[in-house]
């Protein structure tokens, strides 16, 4: 049993107000309840509004790029309005600003990309030319490259939009993360999940991490006890491997640590945003080496791409592509 957070001074959890974003909160303070034997009265959910919350008619890229919805949160952490902050792993920069740090991570989910579609069962399975909905420059860079003969169209919004927009006929498939649709409980619009072979995930993808004070001991010993170390060591060599190419999440940029026992296995992938052309490589080694190999496979897929590759990447952006996903 800890003294603290109590109902009367509570443990204030930051989290943006989306519902996915929401049943991550949630998690998390389920999670802490249950290490520390805490009742829930002993927290609060803190809804934050950030600027990519706020916008919703412009290009993403056009209002600010990284930490469009991390820049409010990570201030009021600052600002000590809140104590701990709760992040989707993949769409936080890979540098946190001075004074704060995420060193706890939740048990990760299911890293894959899900086909959602009501008529087709997979990839392979889409007839020429389909039409398939995405924003994601990852996700349409790599089914460019598997399938240039299909038709890509931007699709955005929650899963109900998404849900709504197949159904009229905007686009006959698309992609959501595995772990989104799990914490939603919204496994039931899954027609497969993807291989990591035919569609590498996204860095980070189904990892929550929770951001607090680098000088907050209290908060940094309730989170030790719910952190989880195997998520911690794929992550670091999976945000090694993005950090050292590109620090923001516009790029088609896929990457996914897997571990058996100490050892880990590390997958990276390049993909030319009209998808003609995919870099990938692999490394293997022992686990606590995981950011020197995501270092190094980084410089090796650096060094085969072409010089220009990070130009084509702004210029696509530029073009309008969201960047989250
Ligand atoms: N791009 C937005 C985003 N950020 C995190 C998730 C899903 C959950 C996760 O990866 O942890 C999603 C939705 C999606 O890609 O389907």
């Amino acid at each position: 049993m800890t003294d603290w957070p109590t109902p009367d001074d509570t443990l204030k959890i930051g989290t943006r107000g989306s519902p996915l974003a929401l049943a991550q909160a949630f998690e998390t303070r389920d999670r802490l309840m249950l290490a520390h034997g805490l009742p829930a009265e002993a927290f609060e959910i803190v809804v934050i509004k950030t600027t990519g919350d706020r916008i919703l008619d412009r290009p993403l890229n056009e209002i600010g790029g990284k930490g469009l919805f991390t820049r409010e949160i990570e201030d009021a952490l600052l600002d000590r309005e809140i104590d701990i902050a709760v992040h989707s792993m993949k769409d936080m920069p890979v540098l946190q600003p001075e004074g704060l740090i995420i060193d706890c991570y939740l048990p990760r989910q299911d890293a894959r990309d899900a086909f959602v579609s009501s008529l087709y069962g997979s990839i392979a399975e889409l007839p020429q030319g389909a039409v398939v909905g995405s924003s994601s420059l990852r996700r349409r860079a790599q089914l460019a490259h598997r399938r240039p003969d299909l038709t890509l169209v931007e699709f955005r919004g929650n899963v109900q939009t998404r849900m709504k927009k197949l159904a009229e006929g905007v686009a006959q498939a698309t992609f959501l993360a595995m772990a989104g649709l799990a914490r939603l409980g919204r496994l039931d619009v899954v027609r497969s999940e993807i291989p990591p072979e035919e569609m590498l995930p996204a860095v980070a993808q189904g990892a929550i991490g929770v951001e607090r004070r680098r000088d907050d001991a209290r908060c940094a010993q309730l989170l030790a006890a719910i952190s989880d170390g195997d998520t911690r060591l794929r992550i670091a060599a999976e945000r090694a491997f993005l950090s050292a190419l590109d620090g923001s999440c516009q790029t088609p940029i896929a990457g996914l640590a897997e571990l058996d026992a100490d050892r880990l296995f590390l997958r990276g992938e390049l993909i030319l945003p009209d998808g003609s052309q995919v870099f990938a490589g692999q490394r293997e080694g022992l686990a606590r080496d995981g950011a020197a190999m995501g270092r190094d496979l980084a410089e090796e897929l650096r060094a085969r791409a072409p010089a220009d590759f990070f130009d084509l990447i702004g210029s696509a952006a530029k073009r309008g592509s969201p960047p989250l996903g």
